[in-house]
């Protein structure tokens, strides 16, 4: 017989389903105390193994990267995007290499996020005018701020500055709300392939059915537009108006169609806007928490800053005391805490073990963050610990990696880490901030709530009391 992984006890039929609870990542981290670093449930009828610690996420983001590079077919992501036609859902092969390369060429790269940098600052120096227009009124919910914040930059540069005059533009909040809960949730017809009529039974295929009408229509509306009306002219470039002149453009070996960019479109959406909103969130509320970094991290800030009342990007390399607090909050909170979940192609063995091809693949980054093994008194937030290291996120090091690591790898990382140390800079450059008067900091809710991304359950109100220099 194959040495399998180790398994906790499973039900019959259910498998190990029952055991995940309304916190998947936590539960997983104590299943993997007791059984070990690499275990291999049983999800209704899908083998999935997950691993939680540094070396075995090594093996599979590198070592093996070749084998686990696939992503299931999930039954709402796939309608959602399109039947696989986005880069973040397609399965590994030729389609996906020829997304990923668009996005690296002509979306993500550098020079691209780069010639953002005015969109980044005048929305920043936006919120930085709304906290001030209502620091006054009490206590402002700065959840509410940072998802406004992420969907205005990500919405400005994916299809353009002008939507936010559409009538439309609000539908677009809506629908994408909508697709992310439904992303959330959980489908029992994914993992019980025998009972695919459970999801008619649940109503999520009629829900689906109308959240993808919806989501079309929106995306029709927003390609119509910028293909009649808007093309040429003075106006600020997105990426909708990218990927269609590489549609026109017949020097391209990239074949992109109507639905490759609604896609697409959908992953800046999806992939983009809550991570972005989510990451600014943890990293205040852990600040708040901690009014001693929050000082520390002011004074750096402010003597950059000098008398300036605006951080801008260029400020940013030398705040090395926010990189440090902004990995510290990504260990502790990733907001994607088992990656996305990606799937074996081929049978293999990882320490002597059998891993099954078609395995469901959960790397358990939340558990990875928190191992006492690599992190001294993990549990607290402590920003020092990376100061004068080299350890980074961008995917070579296992201990931290919130957004991945190998092929799949995140391509948004150079283009999200300005927005999120754009925002918190210039938020406490210009304010004081504490909790609620009645609240004592340490005692703070920092209870997560998983869907999507793992957020912060309960929102973030803070009291801003403005600083002048
Ligand atoms: C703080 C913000 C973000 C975090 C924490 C994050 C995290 C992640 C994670 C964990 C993955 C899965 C990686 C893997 O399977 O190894 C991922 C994939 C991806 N992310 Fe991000 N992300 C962020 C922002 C963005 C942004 C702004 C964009 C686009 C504008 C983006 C686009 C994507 C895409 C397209 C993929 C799929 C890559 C593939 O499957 O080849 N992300 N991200």
């Amino acid at each position: 017989a194959k040495h399998l992984p180790p398994c906790p006890p499973k039900l019959p039929l259910i498998g190990n389903l029952h055991q995940l609870g309304h916190l998947p990542p936590r539960s997983l981290h104590d299943m993997s105390k007791k059984y070990g670093p690499i275990m291999l449930l049983q999800l209704g009828n899908v083998p999935t193994l997950v691993v939680s610690t540094a070396d075995m996420a090594a093996e599979v983001l590198k070592t093996q990267d070749h084998i686990f590079s696939s992503r299931p077919a999930l039954k709402v992501p796939k309608r959602l995007f399109y039947g696989g036609k986005d880069i973040a859902f397609a399965p590994y092969g030729e389609y996906w290499r020829q997304c990923r390369k668009l996005a690296a060429l002509h979306l993500l790269s550098s020079k691209k996020v780069q010639s953002f940098r005015h969109i980044r600052e005048e929305e920043v120096s936006r919120m930085i005018d709304l906290v001030s227009s209502k620091h006054t009124l009490g206590p402002i919910d700065m959840t509410d701020v940072f998802s406004f914040l992420s969907k205005q930059t990500i919405c400005r540069i994916s299809i353009g500055q002008h939507s936010a005059k559409e009538d439309w533009y609000k539908e677009i909040g809506a629908v994408i709300k909508e697709c992310s809960l439904m992303m959330g949730s959980f489908n029992p017809g994914d993992y019980f392939a025998w009972l695919p009529w459970l999801s008619h039974l649940t109503g999520l295929e009629q829900k689906l059915n109308r959240t993808c009408e919806w989501l079309d229509r929106v995306l029709d509306t927003i390609i119509e537009k910028h293909t009649k009306e808007l093309r040429g002219g003075e106006r600020e470039e997105c990426f909708v108006d990218i990927m269609l002149n590489l549609m026109e453009d017949e020097t391209t070996d990239i074949d992109l169609g109507r639905d490759n960019i609604k896609a697409i479109i959908m992953d800046t959406f999806g992939a983009g806007t809550e991570s972005i909103s989510v990451t600014m969130n943890w990293v205040m509320a852990e600040l708040i928490r901690n009014p001693k970094v929050m000082k520390k991290l002011q004074e750096q800030i402010r003597s950059i800053a000098c008398s300036r009342s605006l951080i801008k990007e260029e400020d940013l390399t030398k705040m090395a005391h926010l990189k440090a607090v902004i990995k510290e909050a990504l260990r502790l909170h990733p907001p994607g805490p088992l990656l996305v979940p990606r799937e074996l192609i081929q049978d293999t063995t990882i320490k002597g073990y059998h891993i099954p091809c078609g395995a469901l693949v959960l790397v358990n980054v939340w558990a990875i963050g928190r191992d006492p093994k690599i992190w001294e008194k993990p549990d607290d937030f402590r920003p020092e610990r990376f100061l004068g290291s080299q350890v980074d996120y961008k995917g070579q090091d296992f201990e931290l990696i919130p957004f991945g690591g190998g092929r799949r790898v995140c391509p948004g990382i150079g283009f999200s880490m300005p927005i999120v140390e754009l925002a918190i800079a210039n938020l406490l450059l210009r304010f004081d901030w504490s909790v609620a008067d009645s609240w004592k900091a340490e005692e703070m809710n920092m209870e997560e709530v998983f869907g999507l991304t793992m957020g912060k359950k309960t929102k973030l109100y803070a009291v801003a009391t403005p600083h002048y220099p």
